[in-house]
């Protein structure tokens, strides 16, 4: 039974999908770094929110893991490509929570607009300052939305109905969206130098950190309010705190902070400054939301291997996975003979379907061949990291999907290309299930790949078999199967043994020694 650790505070309905999905679950939350790795050993997945940091150490200490969900949105606390390089799916839960930090930010918006948290605060008081409070309408004021995209767009349609005019500076927001979204495209400092308020709704990358600077805060409009419920780090505290104090900025609402949690910032009592602490997902809904999906995807992907929402692994949903999955298997088998007998010298990867895998979701065949090939070098690789890790050696992958009838309902083919040429192995599956090698560099042969395996090439000729047999035979080395294929009579032969027991290095030598052998490997498969 996969067991699955929720380190932050969740919904129960997290943990109770987790239980009717048969997989077991421990909730414990608020641990610090140290006692997280001391326990995270014997999980199979791992369900956070914001607090949990998934750092390189935590992963290393993860020796079970293979997916970590993310509750919410943001997965800037988990170190997505220490988690690709160990193999470990990253999924989030791209929507469950954006309605509700989309009205943070309009509750922010009207906070600032009439400074209601001081008004609040003063009023109980007794001072009742009733003429200390001017605030501004938000009707017909122009309102900067910087990235339009979940979020954005869910600010966007409420500001609409609100009477604001909204312009947004999104790089990727296309013309024909932004008209759809009833928005005006613009560029930043068109957006600094009209806004009236400005929210933000990016994610934190090197192109948004501090994208409020020091610099673009002087271009924006006097009296404009800010609110952030996005990702700390986007707006320059300090440079804020000044804009406030010289009162260029007439208001800031910040829900998140450059370093968090936020204990002491400078901008702490500073007038027309209002902050919230991470509040922006705290709904009853949308935690609801965000507990049933990522317990959802998780119990999905530990159970029957469907991947959503996954930030490093193509998707793969719940029904497709189990049509998949002897695709995947037969993909890694003819992945891990070529990477066996090819080895180092590959350079480039094809991955041909036809037939009825032609009809599937190819990415996860060629995961599963790179998987196989490159188990060869590290037994650590598994389909997630396997893409990256060909990407980093430089290995070319192509994938190549046909619509021709060929001989075999249904076919995958392998193909490398290496200094001397390009190999190709192929393989189908019998009774859609049962993987099968069909060629083998250019030779028609049937062979399983299961366990421990001999791979000969001899010149054919009467007697090869018969003294082989012996030679196995002398070293009490029982032949389980037995595949052989020819490319023409006489020429060259190739042969598929299936063997109980161990071929010592001895043995191998006795065979190279046999008359015509041009090649012996010892193969293994899982
Ligand atoms: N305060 C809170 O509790 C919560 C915060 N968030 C955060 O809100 C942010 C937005 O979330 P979503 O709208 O769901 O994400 P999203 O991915 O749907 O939208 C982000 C938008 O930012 C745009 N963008 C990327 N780089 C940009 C750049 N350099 N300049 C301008 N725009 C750029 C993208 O094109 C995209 O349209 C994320 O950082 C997320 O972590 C999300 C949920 C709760
Ligand atoms: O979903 C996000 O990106 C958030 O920032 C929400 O964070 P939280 O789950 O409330 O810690």
């Amino acid at each position: 039974m996969p067991k699955v650790l929720i380190s932050d505070k969740m919904d129960p309905n997290a943990a109770a999908i987790f239980r009717m999905r048969g997989v077991e679950v421990d909730e414990i939350t608020g641990k610090t770094p140290e006692e997280l790795k001391a326990i995270i050993g014997q999980y199979d997945g791992l369900a956070i929110r914001s607090s949990t940091k998934v750092t390189q150490e935590i992963l290393d200490a993860a020796t079970n893991l293979k997916v970590v969900g993310r509750a919410g949105i943001g997965v800037d606390n988990v170190d997505i490509p220490a988690a690709s390089a160990k193999g470990v799916v990253v999924m989030n839960t791209p929507f469950g929570n954006s309605i509700t930090t989309a009205e943070h930010a309009i509750a922010l918006m009207f906070a600032l607009a009439r400074q209601l948290p001081e008004a609040n605060a003063q009023t109980q008081q007794g001072l009742w300052p009733k003429n200390g409070f001017m605030g501004v309408e938000v009707t017909g004021k122009t309102l900067g939305l910087i990235g339009a995209g979940n979020i954005g767009s869910i600010v966007a349609s409420r500001a609409l109905g609100l009477k604001m005019k909204v312009v947004a500076f999104d790089p990727f927001l296309t013309p024909e969206r932004a008209v759809e979204m009833g928005v005006e495209k613009v560029d930043l400092d068109t957006l600094l130098d009209r806004a009236d308020f400005i929210t933000l709704h990016t994610p934190l990358t090197d192109q948004t950190r501090n994208i409020l600077s020091k610099e673009n805060l002087a271009k924006t409009k006097k009296g404009v309010r800010i609110v952030n419920c996005a990702r700390g780090g986007l707006v320059d505290e300090a440079a804020l705190k000044a804009a406030l104090d010289s009162g260029h900025v007439a208001g800031a609402a910040l829900d998140v902070f450059e370093s968090e949690p936020a204990k002491d910032s400078p901008l702490f009592g500073t007038p027309n400054f209002i902050c919230t602490p991470h509040l922006g997902a705290s709904t009853n809904e949308a935690q609801v939301n965000v507990a049933l999906q990522v317990a959802e995807q998780m119990a999905d992907f530990l159970v029957s291997g469907g991947v959503t929402n996954a930030l490093n692994m193509p998707s793969l949903s719940a029904e497709e996975a189990p049509k998949l999955k002897p695709y995947m298997a037969l993909a890694e088998k003819l992945g891990s003979l070529i990477g066996q007998l090819e080895g180092d010298a590959i350079t480039a990867v094809a991955v041909e379907v036809e037939g009825h895998a032609a009809e599937l979701n190819q990415k996860p065949i060629t995961a599963a061949v790179l998987a196989g090939l490159m188990r060869v070098y590290s037994d650590t690789v598994n389909m997630v990291n396997a893409p990256f890790l060909a990407k980093e050696r430089g290995l070319d992958v192509r994938e190549v999907r046909h619509d021709r009838e060929g001989d075999y309902q249904t076919l995958v083919r392998v193909t490398v290309t290496t200094a001397n040429g390009d190999k190709s192995v192929a393989g189908t599956l019998f009774g859609h299930a049962s993987p099968r090698l069909v060629e083998l560099f250019g030779i028609k042969v049937e062979a399983d790949l299961d366990g421990t395996m001999l791979y000969i090439v001899n010149q054919d000729a009467p007697g090869f078999i018969g003294r082989l047999g012996s030679t196995l035979g002398e070293a009490q080395v029982n032949i389980g199967t037995f595949h052989l294929g020819r490319r023409n009579q006489g020429g060259e032969a190739a042969l598929l043994l299936s063997v109980d027991g161990a071929v010592t290095e001895g043995v191998l030598a006795d065979i190279c020694k046999l008359a015509g052998v041009k090649t012996v490997k010892l193969l293994r498969f899982a």
